[in-house]
């Protein structure tokens, strides 16, 4: 009998079904994280009175509301509490936590890919929409809800309908200063936040497959953004170099099967997606958002003329901005370099490749994804750069990118953001974000204003 040809997604799905009804499926979940915001699911298991189905696959990690600076986390209670709540539920549960001082802790989807908890073909969920992030290594990965939270924790598995499938096939090179933030802005704005809605996207192609790890988890981290809750690239040699060194990942004979079973993990050349996409990559520039959605977007040294709408006109208001004011040059009040989008090791390179030497004009915070990050961060020196640069070097967590851990922008700022959503209050009720790679923030922070990176770059190296 012939195979069938079969996607990436849907030769992971098939492996993980364990029973359906119509368009739903039972899916086996491999791994769950949980943070803060899961003491929804916690209360209600208890109140059920179940026990975990399998705890030893559950791992707990605060990232949303640790402050970035540890010495003032009683400074809030409402902060610290929610902290101590996540504490005490994967203790009374006994769930292996990575909480306030632990070395590995971090954002989770900054964390848990490097220590290796995040593996090819795996189903991973976690109560967080940017969880698409961990499809980076050719996982399925998904954000899910806080009943369905409940629903892993009490059964490790959950219904799902399944979704229609989607390829974005990114054709050509990027170019010098752009990077995978810039892309990913880039498809956002060409298929619209709603482009990707109710399908499970796979990133294809020669631009895809040149990205590191970091610019993949990047690119599929923002996959969410575009609608889709998964987002996808299938594991290749950089992914396999990349697990070599994660130290929860398998090892000798275990990583040697393991690989065997990821080398099958591709699409085939004949499967069918629902929906399919071509982009150029030798078309993209390093692009910022003007409004408050993230397809908002407009290349740095493209002319601002958006369309004349009643989105338009709303966004361009509560941005303070007008269609004949120029984004280039536009004043920022304040930067933030950080989130589970831009937040990795070669996110603070690029930073500090532009801030090395420099001093910036207006307050600026960079926080690392993570606690391995921040010590290798430190080590390499960029930490000193950052601080010689006169910025804030922030404990690693969510921080400004959702404003929960009280860092947040004052009503009316204008904040240049390496994040990954700019809806109106996000950073802080009335903030003004304008999102865009770690060093176009970091040539705004040097600059007080929004520059093209590419020619402030060559200029500072002159
Ligand atoms: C708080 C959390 C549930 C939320 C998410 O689901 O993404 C947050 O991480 C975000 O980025 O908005
Ligand atoms: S860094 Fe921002 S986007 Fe990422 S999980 Fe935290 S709050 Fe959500």
């Amino acid at each position: 009998m012939n195979q069938p040809h079969l996607t990436l997604f849907e030769k992971i799905w098939r492996q993980h079904v364990i029973a359906s009804a119509g368009e739903f499926d039972l899916l086996w979940v491999d791994r769950h994280f949980v943070h803060e915001g899961s003491f929804h699911a916690f209360d209600k298991l208890d109140s059920s009175g179940r026990p975990l189905a399998y705890p030893e696959l559950t791992i707990g990690i605060a990232d949303h509301y640790v402050p970035s600076n540890l010495a003032r986390l009683n400074d809030d209670p409402e902060v610290a509490g929610m902290i101590r709540l996540l504490e005490d539920n994967t203790a009374r549960h006994q769930l292996t936590y990575l909480g306030l001082g632990h070395g590995d802790r971090g954002i989770v989807h900054v964390a848990a890919p490097e220590l290796g908890l995040t593996l090819p073909g795996l189903i991973i969920v976690c109560g967080d929409s940017h969880t698409t992030t961990h499809g980076a290594f050719g996982a399925l990965a998904m954000g899910i809800g806080a009943t369905e939270v409940a629903h892993v924790l009490a059964t490790q598995t959950l219904w799902q309908r399944r979704p229609k499938t989607m390829r974005i096939h990114v054709d050509g090179k990027l170019g010098a200063g752009v990077t995978a933030k810039d892309l990913a802005l880039h498809i956002i704005h060409q298929i619209g936040t709603g482009g990707a809605t109710g399908h499970a996207v796979e990133y294809t192609g020669p631009a895809v497959a040149a990205l590191s790890m970091d610019a993949r988890m990047t690119l599929c981290n923002m996959t969410i953004e575009a609608g889709a809750r998964v987002g996808m690239v299938a594991p290749d040699d950089t992914t396999y170099a990349w697990l070599r060194d994660a130290p929860q990942a398998p090892k000798a004979e275990g990583l040697a099967q393991a690989e065997r079973h990821w080398r099958t993990l591709y699409s085939d050349p004949e499967a069918h997606y629902d929906k399919a996409v071509t982009v150029d990559a030798s078309a993209v520039a390093p692009r910022i958002t003007w409004g408050t959605s993230p397809e908002q977007s407009i290349a740095v040294d493209e002319p601002f003329s958006p369309n004349d709408s009643e989105a338009t006109r709303s966004s361009l208001d509560y941005m303070g901005l007008s269609v004949d004011r120029p984004i280039l040059g536009l004043a920022i009040d304040q930067v933030f370099i950080g989130s589970c989008t831009n937040s990795r090791l070669s996110d603070l390179r690029d930073a500090a490749r532009i801030l090395d030497g420099g001093t910036v004009k207006v307050p600026t915070l960079i926080v690392a994804g993570s606690n391995r990050v921040k010590a290798q961060a430190e080590a390499e020196g960029l930490a000193e750069i950052f601080r010689t640069a006169g910025a804030r070097w922030g404990e690693s967590g969510c921080s400004m990118c959702v404003a929960m851990n009280g860092d947040s922008v004052a009503p009316g700022q204008r904040c240049a953001s390496t994040s990954n959503r700019n809806f109106p209050g996000r950073q802080g009720p009335g903030a003004r974000t304008h999102l865009m790679s770690p060093a176009m923030a970091a040539a705004a922070a040097l600059n007080g204003t929004i520059v093209d990176v590419r020619q402030f770059a060559a200029g500072a190296n002159a």
